[in-house]
């Protein structure tokens, strides 16, 4: 780069069209490309005698969905992460591709999605290790301690308390973000939280925020109102992925770990005694069938958890015997689906210099990224700023109920048809509504509600595990929920239109209204609420499908609070879906939080086991280790 400079070009005057768009043209190919890269090598690698004998099958004391429980397992997960994945810039392109999303679709939803192409809202769900850590945002966001409360409330387990889960929180981390405190964040952990490098117009964010009356805090304490700059999964400008943080590291390492990719499980086996045993997965075109010596830990994710065990026979008996699916274990699984909605409000355009990509990503960007980390390709879509404030709906005045993501990413040329991708939304909507703006500096602010009241549901499709699951998140069927959104949206823009740091800058929301909302009076309450109705987004947080609760009497209860499946043996569930009640933030944390528990309730379990059993064994059972295994299941 330096002999180019010094041979007088001009690297900023080189403009996105030339070179990021280029690539950016091809990024669907280059990550097809290492994707079948990646399968291909992996089918060379599992070529064996074995592997084509349908008979043969292996035995491994755990058998895992997911990471953060590193300790002997066996694994799944479809592909590789790509080399483009660790750009942050990258994220919304990774989405609606084949090898890394999932790519589901909600039903057509009621009274809302109004924009969205069939009222269906899109649902990414990542593939490969690391599952969705390799596609989202890397916001990092703990929620609020009463969200974890609730769990110990209902369950009657302590445990579940913030305090006693803070350790868990502390110890998977490595900190340098924007508020170090020990009482609240750890140094030694694997996964590497830090601040961004490179931000906009954050602290104008803030600092509007304090005009309100809302302090900049460390929202990953003990969160309450406030606003602050952005934590994020993020080491040098590079993504931080569990894989990454807890898999890579060990995985060449370990001769107790072995994964398997490529690996989709069909079915969780359960014995006469309900135990699981073992699990049958597809490799290859290959089905196969692994043993469980202790335990069959289900880490699939809100969607595909309980997808799973809907598959095995563990679920609403009428539902399955509808598919002709004959009933294990007659429980709730899929019934408690909760989902942060979301509205995009903006572009506030404003006198500032934000992003703006047609203008500022060029050589010189690509140049500050590869050397340092930093520029506008280590930019998350332009979120730089978080906050929090609490409506006269919630539980309790220190329990916010709204959240806000401000991105400072002004209004590219591409940007309609940008999300139009990714959020599936009709043709048209959104080049109509950003047209005038094209070119703009301006903000952006994703408005979530962060404790919906409405509640949802998940169904099989068919019997087949290749079809994909029914998901109605029944966005708004409670009544509250559109009262608080249209509060939540209201307020900022009041904090764009009314605070000084603002308005000194001309901040104003688009002056059109949005497309189907023109009959309404513009910026009313009517408004607002057709806003909302349009332009009803998901900020991605499936959870609760397989929520947590008592071992009795419990009509949502599917997993007990040691992540136990109700009414079986030897089988966890550990991801999302244990989370009853959704927290009040990003559920990357929180899925890491129950990753780290899970890992110390399988390791309590099983140490305590051992030395019983070993004593048993040694004493009287002629140190017939298995015996005492295969009857001291969970
Ligand atoms: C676009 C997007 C942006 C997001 N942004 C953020 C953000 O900025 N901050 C944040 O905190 N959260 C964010 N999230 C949410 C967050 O990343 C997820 O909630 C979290 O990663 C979920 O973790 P999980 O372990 O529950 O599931 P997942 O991460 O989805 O893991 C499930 C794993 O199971 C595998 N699997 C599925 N089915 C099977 C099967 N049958 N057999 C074997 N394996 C299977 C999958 O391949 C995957 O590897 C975002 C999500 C999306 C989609």
């Amino acid at each position: 780069m330096a002999q180019v400079r010094a041979a007088g070009l001009n690297l900023a005057a080189i403009p996105f069209p030339l070179v990021a768009r280029l690539s950016f043209m091809s990024i669907p190919t280059a990550v097809a490309m290492f994707a079948a890269m990646s399968y291909y090598g992996d089918f060379l690698k599992a070529q064996s005698p074995n592997f084509y004998d349908p008979s043969h099958y292996e035995e491994f004391d755990f058998i895992v969905g997911y990471p953060a429980i590193a300790k002997y397992f066996f694994w799944r997960v479809e592909e590789m992460p790509t080399p483009l994945e660790p750009i942050p810039s990258m994220a919304v392109y990774l989405q609606r591709l084949a090898s890394t999303d999932y790519q589901y679709r909600t039903t057509p939803q009621n009274n809302s999605c109004l924009a969205m192409d069939e009222q269906r809202s899109l649902w990414p769900r990542g593939k490969g290790l690391g599952g969705t850590s390799n596609l989202n945002f890397m916001i990092y966001q703990r929620g609020n301690p009463r969200d974890y409360d609730e769990l110990a409330d209902i369950t009657g387990d302590e445990e579940w308390r913030y305090q006693n889960l803070l350790q868990f929180f502390k110890k998977s981390e490595d900190y340098h973000g924007n508020y170090g405190n020990d009482k609240y964040h750890g140094s030694t952990g694997p996964l590497y939280v830090g601040k961004l490098k490179t931000t906009y117009l954050a602290d104008k964010f803030v600092e509007a925020a304090k005009e309100l009356g809302y302090p900049e805090r460390d929202l990953n304490s003990e969160q309450s109102a406030g606003f602050s700059q952005l934590d994020a999964t993020l080491k040098d400008g590079r993504r931080w992925s569990t894989y990454e943080a807890f898999i890579r590291p060990i995985e060449p390492y370990r001769s107790n770990l072995v994964i398997y990719r490529y690996a989709t499980v069909i079915k969780v086996h359960l014995d006469r005694r309900k135990s699981a045993y073992g699990v049958t997965y597809v490799r290859h075109g290959m089905q196969k069938f692994v043993r469980a010596r202790r335990e069959v830990i289900i880490s699939a994710g809100a969607v595909d958890s309980p997808k799973l065990l809907l598959l095995s026979g563990i679920g609403p008996r009428s539902q399955l015997h509808d598919l002709g699916l004959p009933c294990r274990a007659n429980l709730p699984v899929g019934q408690n689906l909760q989902d942060h909605v979301t509205t995009l409000v903006g572009p506030f355009t404003m006198r500032a210099k934000g992003l703006l990509i047609d203008r500022d990503l060029n050589l010189n960007a690509l140049n500050a990224y590869m050397r340092n980390g930093e520029g506008p390709m280590s930019s998350l879509a332009g979120v730089s700023a978080v906050g929090f404030i609490t409506s006269a709906l919630s539980k309790d005045p220190k329990w916010p109920d709204i959240g806000y993501f401000m991105s400072d990413s002004g209004v590219h040329r591409s940007l309609a048809d940008d999300f139009t991708r990714i959020l599936g939304m009709k043709e048209g909507v959104l080049q109509k509504y950003y047209g005038p703006h094209v070119g703009s500096d301006a903000n952006f602010v994703l408005v979530m509600l962060g404790k919906p009241k409405s509640v949802g549901e998940l169904r099989l499709r068919s019997r087949s595990p290749w079809d994909k699951p029914l998901i109605d998140p029944k966005y708004f069927s409670h009544p509250d929920d559109i009262k608080t959104m249209k509060h939540a949206v209201k307020f900022i823009v009041g904090l764009y239109e009314q605070t000084k740091t603002y308005r000194e800058l001309g901040a104003k929301l688009a002056s059109n209204p949005f497309p189907g909302c023109e009959q309404v009076a513009f910026k009313s309450d009517a408004y607002f609420e057709c806003y909302i109705r349009h332009l009803t987004m998901t900020i991605y947080h499936p959870s609760g499908t397989c929520a947590m609760g008592k071992r009795r009497n419990d009509t949502v209860a599917v997993v007990d609070s040691q992540l136990r499946v109700l009414k079986t043996r030897g089988l966890r569930v550990a991801d999302t879906s244990v989370l009853r009640f959704i927290t009040n933030a990003n559920l990357n944390a929180p899925a890491i939080l129950v990753g780290e528990k899970a890992a110390f309730l399988v390791r309590r379990h099983w140490a305590l086991q051992f030395v019983v059993c070993s004593k048993i064994n040694y004493y009287l059972l002629l140190n017939e280790e298995r015996l005492c295994f295969y009857t001291q299941r969970v």
